[in-house]
């Protein structure tokens, strides 16, 4: 391995430990609530990892599964129960949901305060406004993972790719809370790969395999790849593989520090969903943020 890789695996895993000590000095044990409606092979591995990782950091996981033909009312149903449930620290819903149920409804039910996603209007709101609150998981995950390499990023040019609701929006909210001069570009960005050069801190979350190339990167710049995209790859056993939205191998010489994929932002995503977890049962007790969680 390189000397500019930054190693999200080994930065989530110091993270989970962060958060398996954080909840050690915690009275109570935080509570994670999953709901998987449906049976779509790979959110059955992401719930199954997540679940995981709750247990082995000592909190609790309840795992609501429903089958695919769940209706919309019956899902809302679900999530209403968890917010009624005092044990029930955070609610995480898995998605894509089944294409007959309205996610966007289904989200809208969540408590705020146990949306340790991050999803809910009242998070977004409380991001916009600079109030506490809990934040989403890649895009806190991005900070982490930037922070860890730069130090202080005041003052640096952090440029986004990409405007979803999910990262895009949130990741920029977040670098300008971190006190970065935040420009985010889009498929409708004029000179794209000249506004990338500019960047301090590049940050692509399209879902384009291999889109940013060697010319779009300042020598030196901090990248951080939330693509995951998966493409036919015939010299694989499973005949695919996991690639970024960077072009790694053209990128990797001329950048200063580089997330790969797998094993950058992905890892950091499940270890920021398990701080939000810690951080809302502590909130829901107004106590305050455990050493070794703040950023
Ligand atoms: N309510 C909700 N919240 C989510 O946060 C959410 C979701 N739904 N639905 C699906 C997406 C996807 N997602 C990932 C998390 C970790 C990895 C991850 O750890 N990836 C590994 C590789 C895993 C592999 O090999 O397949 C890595 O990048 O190293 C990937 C994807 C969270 N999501």
């Amino acid at each position: 391995m390189s000397g500019n890789l930054i190693d999200g695996k080994q930065v989530a895993a110091r993270l989970r430990n962060d958060v398996a000590v954080a909840v050690k000095s915690l009275a109570v044990t935080p509570t994670l609530a999953v709901v998987l409606v449906g049976d779509d092979p790979a959110s059955h591995v992401y719930v199954r990892n997540k679940i995981k990782f709750t247990r082995e950091t000592g909190m609790n996981s309840v795992e609501q599964r429903l089958p695919a033909d769940t209706s919309e009312d019956a899902v809302v149903e679900t999530v209403r129960a968890l917010n009624a449930d005092p044990d029930v620290d955070g609610i995480l819903v898995q998605l894509p949901l089944p294409d007959h149920i309205n996610s966007n409804r289904v989200i809208a039910e969540i408590d705020p305060d146990k949306d340790v996603d991050g999803l809910t209007e009242v998070s977004a709101g409380r991001l916009l406004l600079g109030k506490s609150g809990l934040r989403p998981c890649t895009p806190t995950g991005c900070v982490i993972l930037a922070k860890e390499t730069l130090g202080d990023l005041t003052g640096k040019h952090c440029v986004v790719i990409g405007r979803s609701i999910l990262v895009g929006k949130p990741t920029a909210l977040l670098f300008l809370e971190q006190n970065c001069t935040v420009t985010i570009a889009h498929s409708r960005t004029e000179n794209l790969s000249i506004v990338c050069r500019g960047a301090d801190i590049l940050i692509p979350a399209v879902g384009r395999p291999n889109m940013v190339k060697a010319d779009w990167i300042k020598a030196g710049a901090c990248v951080i790849d939330v693509g995951i995209n998966r493409i036919e790859d015939a010299s694989r056993k499973s005949g695919t593989r996991l690639v970024g939205d960077v072009d790694f191998a053209e990128a990797e010489p001329v950048a200063g520090a580089i997330t790969p994929v797998p094993g950058g932002v992905g890892p950091m995503t499940i270890a920021c969903l398990l701080r939000n977890t810690v951080l809302a049962a502590c909130a829901r007790r107004g106590l305050a943020v455990p050493d070794g969680l703040a950023i």
